[in-house]
């Protein structure tokens, strides 16, 4: 049995507070994306995992599926599975590929083995696995608040436009950009600014990592302006980086920015 689980972009994030349990409060808007990684499972003698395409960094028995399947057979008597990831959606880059993963995993064996969890149960298996990992269960555009496992209805559909998603060569590490941080609430709700007009996003909507992650990664920032520079409506780092999704009423192409990153189009 086959899943194709997609990247998401974050559409505005703000890091609003610093919690007693260590994570951050943030406000974002979660917009599900198409590059995807596919995952099978099959019938097997004992669970394991095998990674193909994109390397992932570690070994590969601390692979998030692995966890996801751990979790569930805590609670339910899952026979052994093989489980092959073929990995496409960059890593370190802020599209919380793994977590897309793990809530994909969750939904293949809740259909494959017919376990009857329904979408909020779902959600609660995923939420313990990684902050932005219950977001891919319902994999709708979402506001997120809390740890980024809070979610509320938002009204955006970007269907008419094409999303473009630029990768530079640099893996930026979640926990790391959220040390960097300091925590600052916002004088206007994002729920409300992403109801502005998408023209108005440019000055209007932030990605509160940008600043210290570009310090540290110059490269990245330029990505940005070069996005702009082509003509974007809006440009953004998605999540704690690296890369930079930009959002044009036509179809373009990106040669120059082709030559050091990897480009994703129409995403
Ligand atoms: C920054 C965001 C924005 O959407 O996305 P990515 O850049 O990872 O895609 C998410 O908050 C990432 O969520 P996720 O990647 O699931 O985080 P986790 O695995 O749960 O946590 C990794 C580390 O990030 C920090 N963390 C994460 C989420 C949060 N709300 N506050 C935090 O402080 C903690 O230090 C934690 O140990
Ligand atoms: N299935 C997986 N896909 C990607 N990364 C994984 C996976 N399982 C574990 N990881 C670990 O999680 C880290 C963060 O991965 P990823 O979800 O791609 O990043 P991001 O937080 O930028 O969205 C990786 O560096 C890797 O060590």
């Amino acid at each position: 049995m086959l899943a194709f689980a997609n990247a998401k972009i974050n559409l505005g994030l703000y890091v609003t507070e610093k919690r007693p349990d260590g994570y951050h409060n943030l406000e974002t808007v979660f917009y599900p994306v198409k590059i995807n990684d596919v995952i099978e499972i099959t019938d097997a003698g004992e669970t394991t995992c095998q990674i193909k395409g994109i390397d992932i960094p570690g070994s590969t028995t601390d692979n998030i599926c692995l966890k996801a399947f751990d979790l569930l057979k805590n609670d339910f008597d899952l026979p052994a599975q093989q489980i092959t990831l073929l990995k496409n959606i960059p890593v370190g880059a802020g599209l919380g590929g793994g977590s897309s993963d793990a809530a994909f995993l969750i939904k293949l064996l809740n259909d494959k083995f017919q376990l009857g969890l329904n979408t909020h149960q779902m959600e609660d298996y995923a939420r313990q696995l990684g902050a932005d990992c219950a977001f891919f269960i319902n994999n709708r555009p979402v506001f997120a608040e809390g740890k980024g496992d809070e979610f509320s209805e938002v009204d955006v559909d970007l269907s008419g436009y094409k999303i473009i998603l630029v990768k530079p060569p640099v893996h930026v590490s979640t926990a790391d950009a959220y040390s960097g941080i300091v925590p600052h609430r916002s004088s206007k709700s994002l729920k409300d600014l992403i109801q502005l007009p998408l023209k108005d996003w440019k000055s209007n909507l932030k990605n509160d990592f940008e600043d210290t992650v570009f310090l540290k990664y110059p490269e990245i920032a330029t990505v940005k302006q070069a996005l702009y520079h082509e003509g974007a409506i809006f440009a953004a780092m998605s999540g704690s980086g690296s890369s930079v999704f930009a959002i044009f009423e036509d179809q373009v192409k990106l040669p120059e920015l082709e030559k050091d990153n990897k480009v994703f189009y129409n995403i």
